[in-house]
C-alpha cells in the first residue's frame, strides 16, 4: 500500500505521462516483490519444503507401485506404519489374498508382497536379484557383518561350513540333552498345573488352564540353548535369555522406525541382543578350552564346530609339514578358525531363526492335539508300538525311532502347513528385478514372498476336507508328500532353512514324550482359533493348558 501511495504522490510532479507510467509500473513491481519477501519467514519456507516432500513422497510411491495392487494414496511418509506396530492377521491375510503381487510403502521403504506359490518361489529362487534382509532392524541386532547377510558365493561357502552341524550323526548327538530338557520342563508344567488346581479349588483339569505360550517359549529357548551350547550356559542364564528374548522378538516388526531411539522396542531389543551375544561368546571361550582336553566329547553344536576347527587346523599343519595326507583323513570341510565373537554371532542366528518359529509351532501342536483326542491317541499308539519297553522313558529315544514315527511326523508337518510359523520372508532387491513382463521391482525395495497361500492351496492340499482343515492323514494316505512345490514352510532356494530336519525331529520328540507321560487339557475359549501375530503366529488366547500325569491304560 505504501508503494502505491508513493507512486500516486509522484503524479503531482511534472514528468511526462509515459515516464510516469513506467515509473509507477516499476514502483508497483518492487512493491509486489517486497510484499512477498516481507511475508517470507522460516515457517513458510518449512511449510513449502514439507509440502514439496509430501508431493515427492507420493509421486515416488506411484512410480514404484506401477501396475501393482495396493492403496492408491500413501499416508505422507509413514504409510501404514501404525498398523505394522500392532499387526493383525486378518489384514495380512486380506493383502495376501488381494493379488499375486501387492505393495505398501512405509517410511522410505517400498514393500512388495508376493503371495502366490509361483511368485513366492520366483523370489526365493532369484539370488541374482534379491538377498535376505530379515527385517530392517535385524542387521542392527545380529550385527551387519553376520554371516546371514552374506550374499552369493560368500554365503554359499560359509553355509557349507555349517552343514556338518546338522547332519544325521550330529543330530543324533544332540538327542540326549534335548530329552533331559524336556523331562525337566514337562515335570515343571505338571507341578505348576497341580499348584494352579489347588489354588483354584474345585476346578477340574480342563478348567485350570494357564496361559502356556510364554512357558513354551522358555522351553524352546532352553532346548535351543542346550543344543547349541550344551552345559556351558547355566539354567539361570538360559532363563534370563528366554525372558530377554521377548524384547528381541518385540523389536522385529516388519518395518521399524529407522533409528534406534532410547527406551523404544528396538532399543530394548538391541540391549537384549547384546547380552545374548556376550553370553554365547563366553560359551565359545569355555568350549575352546574344554574341547582341547583329552577325551572331551562333543555334546552340542558349539563342541562339534570347535572340533571341526581343530581337525581342520591339524590337517593344515600336516600339509604345511609336507605330509601327504590320505583323502579319507581330510576333514569333510576344512574350516578356518573362528573368533569367539564370530561363533557367537552365528549361534545367535540359530537362536534367532529357531526361537519364534519353534515356539509358534509347538503352541499350535499342543492346542491341536489337545483338541483332537483321536489324533493324540494315534501318536501314543504309534510311539508305544515303536518304543515298546522304552515308551515314555526320557533318554531312550533314538533317531531311528523318530524315523519310524510316520504318524507323529504327519502331525508335525500338517501343523506347520496349517499354521505356518513363518508366513513372510523379507528380501531386499539388489538390482531392478523383472518379476512379470509388466512389473520390475525397483532396486532397494523390500520384496516379501508370503507362504500362506501356497500352504493353503486347495489344488495341492484339497483332500481331507480341504486345505483349511487340519488333517494329518493327508500325509499318510493322501498325496501331501508329493506337493513339494507348495511346501514352502522352510523356504526354498539358496537360503532355505538350515535347521529344518532338526526342527521337525525336535517337534516330533516333544509331542512323543509329552503325550506318553501326560494328558493335556485345553480350556477352549472363543479366541482359541483366532490368530495373533507376534513375529510368528500364536493362538489369540495364549493357549490355556493344564497337565495331569498320565495313567497308562
Ligand atoms: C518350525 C521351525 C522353523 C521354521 C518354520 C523355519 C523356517 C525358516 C524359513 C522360512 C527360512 C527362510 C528360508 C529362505 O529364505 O528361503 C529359514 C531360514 C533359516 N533357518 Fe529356519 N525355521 C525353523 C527352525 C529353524 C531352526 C531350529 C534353526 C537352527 C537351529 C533354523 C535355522 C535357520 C537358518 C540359519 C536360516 C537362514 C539360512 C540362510 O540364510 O542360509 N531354523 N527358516
Amino acid at each position: 500500500m505504501a508503494s502505491i501511495m508513493e507512486a500516486f504522490n509522484a503524479s503531482t510532479t511534472n514528468l511526462p505521462s509515459a515516464t510516469l507510467d513506467r515509473l509507477v509500473g516499476a514502483k508497483a513491481q518492487t512493491g509486489f516483490l517486497s510484499n512477498i519477501t516481507n511475508g517470507v519467514n522460516i515457517w513458510s519456507v518449512l511449510f513449502t519444503l514439507l509440502a514439496a516432500a509430501v508431493v515427492y513422497d507420493q509421486i515416488a510411491y506411484w512410480r514404484n507401485k506401477g501396475v501393482l495392487s495396493g492403496p492408491a494414496w500413501k499416508m505422507p511418509f509413514i504409510g501404514p506404519f501404525l498398523q505394522s506396530v500392532d499387526p493383525k492377521f486378518e489384514a495380512y491375510h486380506k493383502q495376501w489374498m488381494s493379488a499375486p503381487l501387492s505393495c505398501v510403502s512405509v517410511f522410505h521403504i517400498f514393500v512388495i508382497m508376493g503371495s502366490t506359490r509361483d511368485v513366492a518361489r520366483q523370489i526365493f529362487n532369484a539370488p541374482a536379484y534379491v538377498k535376505p534382509c530379515v527385517v530392517e532392524v535385524a542387521s542392527k541386532l545380529l550385527r551387519p557383518e553376520n554371516w546371514v547377510f552374506l550374499d552369493g558365493k560368500a554365503h554359499v561357502e560359509y553355509r557349507k561350513g555349517l552343514n556338518g552341524l546338522f547332519t544325521r550323526q550330529a543330530l543324533t548327538g544332540y538327542l540326549p540333552g534335548q530329552q533331559e530338557v524336556y523331562e525337566q520342563y514337562f515335570e515343571s508344567f505338571f507341578q505348576s498345573s497341580e499348584k494352579a488346581r489347588k489354588e483354584k479349588s474345585g476346578a477340574g483339569p480342563d478348567k485350570g488352564g494357564e496361559k502356556s505360550v510364554y512357558i513354551l517359549r522358555e522351553l524352546m529357548c532352553a532346548l535351543s540353548c542346550r543344543t547349541f551350547v550344551g552345559h556351558y550356559m547355566s539354567h539361570s542364564q538360559v532363563k534370563e535369555i528366554a525372558d530377554d528374548y521377548y524384547n528381541i522378538t518385540a523389536a522385529m516388526e516388519l518395518v521399524n522406525f529407522p533409528i534406534i531411539i532410547p527406551f523404544t522396542k528396538t532399543w530394548y531389543g538391541k540391549k537384549a541382543a547384546d547380552k545374548v551375544l556376550e553370553a554365547f561368546a563366553s560359551c565359545a571361550a569355555k568350549a575352546k578350552i574344554r574341547m582341547k582336553s583329552s577325551g572331551a566329547k562333543a555334546e552340542c553344536i558349539l563342541d562339534r564346530w570347535i572340533l571341526q576347527m581343530m581337525e581342520s587346523e591339524q590337517y593344515r599343519q600336516r600339509i604345511e609339514r609336507g605330509e601327504s595326507v590320505p583323502s579319507e583323513e581330510k576333514p569333510a570341510q576344512v574350516l578356518r578358525g573362528f573368533t569367539d565373537f564370530e561363533i557367537s554371532m552365528t549361534l545367535f542366528t540359530f537362536l534367532f531363526a529357531s526361537q519364534d518359529a519353534t515356539s509358534s509351532a509347538c503352541s499350535w501342536l499342543l492346542q491341536l492335539l489337545a483338541d483332537r483326542p483321536d489324533a493324540l491317541e494315534k501318536v501314543r499308539a504309534e510311539g508305544n508300538q515303536i518304543m515298546g519297553d522304552r515308551y515314555g522313558k526320557y533318554g531312550a529315544v533314538q533317531i531311528d525311532d523318530l524315523d519310524n514315527m510316520a504318524y507323529t511326523r504327519a502331525v508335525v508337518k500338517e501343523t506347520l502347513r496349517y499354521r505356518p510359523p513363518v508366513t513372510m520372508v523379507p528380501y531386499k532387491v539388489k538390482k531392478p528385478f523383472p518379476i512379470t513382463p509388466e512389473y520390475t521391482a525397483p532396486k532397494g525395495s523390500m520384496i516379501i514372498p508370503s507362504l500362506w497361500r501356497s500352504l493353503h492351496d486347495n489344488e495341492a492340499y484339497g483332500s481331507h476336507g480341504g486345505a483349511d482343515e487340519w488333517a494329518p492323514e493327508r500325509w499318510i494316505e493322501g498325496d501331501a508328500e508329493e506337493q513339494g512345490k507348495n511346501w514352502l514352510v522352510f523356504g526354498t532356494g539358496p537360503h532355505y532353512c538350515l535347521g529344518q530336519t532338526y526342527a521337525v525331529m525336535n517337534l516330533m520328540l516333544m509331542i512323543h514324550l509329552l503325550s506318553a507321560n501326560f494328558d493335556m487339557h485345553h480350556t477352549v475359549t472363543d479366541r482359541s482359533e483366532e490368530i495373533r501375530v507376534f513375529a510368528t503366529l500364536f493362538p489369540m488366547d495364549d493357549l490355556l493348558l493344564s497337565f495331569t500325569r498320565r495313567v497308562a491304560a
